[in-house]
């Protein structure tokens, strides 16, 4: 790949369940290294297009390039070993198993292990090690004896986040990582997130636009399916047609 290719490029994606046209021909550019946000009203497509990214869904037309490599329509667990990771709204984690136990699982799965990992100490050391360092990562050392279940609900959305690095994806989708949260954990996370993207290439939806504004780069407005503008955050919020389909006076 050279410096040019994106991290990720969608053209020409479209998506429609049954008669509906839901992703309309949505071309967009991540540039590598960067954070991107896509924002856009309720049932614009947000979650839809991001099914499709990720495997969750077959697209019904069009590309997604991984680093220059099609990946459109590949399963799930084979676009995550190309490097792409994605968190879920719904949480992910494993509430009757600690926080230790919860990142070692997903770092044993990402370093290959299946059903035979007790017979190889060594890996086995690696998996710890690799786990102490996402703990460290997420602030959650102090943590990694509590079940995850009874974690206060802005350390679940860090675990989670920890869940999503712990497979070394350079590409990470994090689907409204603040969604539901106090303002005091909003700032945890967003604290967080500026951490863990700042070695790698970042894809969120995010409601909250203080949130998007304070951490974006570059912005996508998805509305009605379709990619209306993807620009830098003072661009955005200065584009008329922006302002007119969804930010109104909330970002001004
Ligand atoms: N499996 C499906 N079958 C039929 N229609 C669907 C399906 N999944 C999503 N849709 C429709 O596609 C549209 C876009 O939904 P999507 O969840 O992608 O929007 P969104 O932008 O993520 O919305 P929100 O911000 O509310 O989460 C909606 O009208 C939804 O009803």
């Amino acid at each position: 790949m050279n410096a040019a290719t994106p991290a990720l490029q969608l053209s020409g994606l479209r998506k429609s369940f049954g008669q509906m046209d839901i992703i309309r021909g949505v071309d967009l550019s991540v540039v590598e290294g960067e954070r991107h946000a896509i924002i856009g009203p309720n049932g614009a497509g947000k979650s839809t297009l991001f099914h499709l990214v990720s495997g969750h869904l077959q697209p019904s037309a069009g590309s997604i390039r991984l680093r220059g490599e099609e990946i459109a329509g590949l399963a799930p667990q084979v676009i995550n070993r190309r490097g792409l990771s994605r968190s879920f709204q719904v949480t992910n984690i494993f509430p009757r198993l600690s926080v230790w136990e919860n990142v070692r699982c997903a770092t044993l799965w990402a370093l290959g292990y299946r059903y035979s990992f007790w017979r190889d100490v060594d890996k086995l050391k690696d998996a710890n090690r690799r786990t102490e360092e996402i703990l460290a990562e997420i602030d959650l050392l102090d943590r990694w004896r509590t079940p995850a279940g009874v974690l206060t609900y802005g350390e679940q959305r860090a675990l989670e986040i920890g869940l999503t690095i712990a497979g070394n994806a350079d590409v990470l989708l994090l689907d409204e990582p603040t969604a539901g949260m106090s303002h005091a954990e909003t700032e945890r996370v967003v604290k967080l997130i500026r951490k863990v993207s700042e070695n790698r290439t970042l894809l969120m939806i995010e409601h909250d636009m203080h949130v998007v504004f304070d951490l974006a780069d570059r912005i996508s407005v998805l509305v009605y399916g379709e990619v209306i503008a993807s620009d830098t955050p003072a661009r955005i919020k200065a584009n008329a047609a922006v302002q007119q389909a969804y930010l109104g006076t909330e970002a001004a």
